[in-house]
């Protein structure tokens, strides 16, 4: 049963019940509500609807669709299902929108300060519009102007494919140009040889990605950073400092790049984007290389999609879109398999695992310790016996590549289906298994660590691991765009053990090898994209703990999240 607000009453109330309305919604609605005068409960309930679907990722509500469309919540992490879809008594969307529009809290032009703004039938908070129709302001323009292109000649052994040929091409001649692909289908590979190309010129290049992971992973694969060439998070990039929305670069103070090349830009929220988008000279080409199937960022916008999927963001002259097709890292069997989720193809997606040596589903149904599974027990044991070996003989960077060979990816973070499950369990086991390790609360060899916050020397997303110096002391080898840091655990203290993480964390990574464990059958976490997401990090080898109902709802639920853009 939610948390009821117990100032609700009437229509509210029966949303709050359904599961449709949390306390944070109602309440921040009829605040902002009651400071424009605004008391009709119909239209409080699209404000708080408006808050709902930001908090899940989208930037505004469809008002005209909400009815259909909308589904109540459950507890992400208790496993539990969403509660009934109780008939509940949804106005009229056509009086309703009317009612919305005429609210004093609703503003009616771009001048008017007001808490939210109604554009068609899509109800936003005003900050949300905004960000939305600057961004898109930003990106119309970019595609009027036109750059001075530069000529590339491919060698005779060059091994580019076509598409990947022509998105370097299109880099090298548009302002803007987003490349899509994914895992493994040659991005960093096209950014590498597009700098190679633009070299001539001297440029100054900036190349970032949302996690400091992924902004190490494209700066290692064009060779690191240079005199000229700068690598990092997209938060330090624009300078945004920890916990505060304020940015050194800025309209008025243009990042100072020839070059700015993003990757993994499904995770961008459409806030950052907004901001690099006003912090870029017009001069400045950006490339925006991602996945738009992955999962999308934590906070709201689905940016990378919205931007492929609408007609008038990126045209020609200034503006491109490319596309890459072939994975030349995972094995076929796991390509396919990503191939059928995409489809939304279940059949196939299940053919595609009965079929495959590399890949395998194991029954798990949240009953059992994850330790008793035969398969659990081995992989992660073999890893951790490596990442040990590595960190106890002082190598770090070793150790932190062994951490790569396998990975255990949960969709939820609590509950037996949740990454604080399965990794206690994990390192529990570990601990009766190696001597030394992990058996208390202090640091050992070849403890994992993953880091969960922004700070001057780490990102949120960063690995560590920690090793035994020659002289006898531990460290941790964090791995960071600009090679590995040293430093001493204790500074670490409030990262967690990396036994198992989430889905959403392991984005922009991949891995040897991966178990996934599948979220319950009825769990609102169970996506396409999340799925997708899932088994695109594997390389080698994909194990997924669960049932087959589990995996085909995955299969055939794909994830939506309202915006403006890809409207037009
Ligand atoms: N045309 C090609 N023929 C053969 N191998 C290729 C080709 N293009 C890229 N590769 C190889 O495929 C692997 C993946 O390429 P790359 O790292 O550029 O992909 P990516 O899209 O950046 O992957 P991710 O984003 O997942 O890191 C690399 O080992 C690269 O050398």
């Amino acid at each position: 049963m939610p948390e009821l607000p117990i100032a609700a009453t009437g229509t509210l109330l029966r949303f709050a019940e359904g599961g449709m309305l949390q306390l944070i919604d109602f309440h921040l609605a009829r605040r902002l509500g009651q400071l424009s005068g605004e008391t009709d409960p119909d239209v409080v309930l699209a404000f708080a609807l408006a808050v709902r679907e930001l908090r899940l990722g989208s930037v505004c509500v469809d008002l005209s669709t909400a009815a259909e469309r909308l589904q109540p919540e459950a507890d992400l992490d208790d496993g539990d299902t969403a509660p009934a879809d109780a008939a509940l008594p949804w106005p009229e969307p056509g009086p309703w929108l009317r009612r919305v529009a005429d609210s004093p809290a609703v503003g009616r032009s771009a001048e008017v300060e007001a808490p939210f703004r109604l554009d068609g039938n899509l109800l936003y908070l005003d900050r949300y519009w905004r960000q939305e129709r600057g961004l898109a302001d930003l990106l119309r323009e970019r595609s009027r102007s036109t750059i001075d292109p530069v000529e590339v000649v491919f060698g005779e052994g060059e091994r580019l494919d076509e598409h990947q040929r022509d998105a370097v091409r299109a880099a090298l001649s548009h302002l803007t140009t987003v490349i899509t692909g994914g895992p493994g289908t040659g991005k960093t590979t096209i950014v590498a040889r597009l700098l190679a190309a633009l070299s001539d010129a001297e440029p100054r290049v900036a190349l970032c990605a949302p996690t400091g992971k992924a902004a190490a992973r494209l700066l290692q694969g064009v060779g690191g950073a240079t005199g000229r060439v700068w690598g990092g998070t997209l938060h330090k990039l624009l300078g945004l400092r920890p916990r505060s929305s304020a940015t050194e670069f800025g309209p008025g103070n243009p990042l100072p790049y020839d070059v700015v090349v993003v990757d993994e830009t499904s995770m961008v929220s459409l806030e950052l984007m907004a901001t690099l988008l006003g912090a870029l000279s017009p001069r400045t080409r950006l490339i925006l290389l991602g996945d738009p199937h992955q999962l999308r960022s934590v906070e709201a916008g689905a940016v990378l999609a919205d931007i492929e999927n609408a007609d008038d963001l990126l045209t020609e002259p200034g503006g491109r879109l490319a596309r890459l097709h072939t994975n030349y890292r995972s094995n076929a069997e796991i390509n396919f398999l990503a191939d059928a989720i995409l489809e939304g193809d279940a059949d196939a997606a299940r053919a595609a695992i009965e079929g495959a040596v590399s890949i395998e589903l194991i029954g798990f149904a949240g009953e059992a310790d994850p330790t008793g599974l035969p398969t659990v027990r081995h992989d992660t044991l073999s890893t951790a016996t490596s990442v040990r070996g590595c960190a106890l003989a002082g190598d770090g960077e070793g150790a932190n590549r062994a951490l790569d060979g396998h990975r255990v990816l949960c969709g939820h973070r609590e509950g037996p289906f949740g990454v604080a499950h399965w990794a206690r369990a994990i390192r529990s086991w570990l601990g009766t298994e190696l001597d030394d390790y992990g058996y208390d609360t202090r640091h050992y060899p070849g403890q994992p660590l993953l880091i969960q916050r922004n700070s001057d020397l780490f990102s949120n997303g960063d690995t560590a691991v920690v090793v035994r110096r020659p002289d006898g002391e531990l460290e941790a080898v964090v791995e960071r765009p600009d090679g590995a840091l040293s430093v001493a655990p204790a500074l670490l203290d409030d990262a967690t053990d990396l036994h198992a993480m989430t889905i959403h964390k392991s984005q922009g990574s991949q891995f040897e090898r991966v178990s996934v464990v599948l979220p319950p059958p009825g769990s609102p976490l169970l996506t396409r994209e999340l799925l997708y997401t899932a088994v695109t990090r594997a390389k080698a080898g994909l194990r997924l703990y669960g049932s087959w109902e589990a995996f085909v709802e995955a299969v055939e639920t794909p994830v939506r999240r309202a915006s403006g853009l890809a409207g037009g």
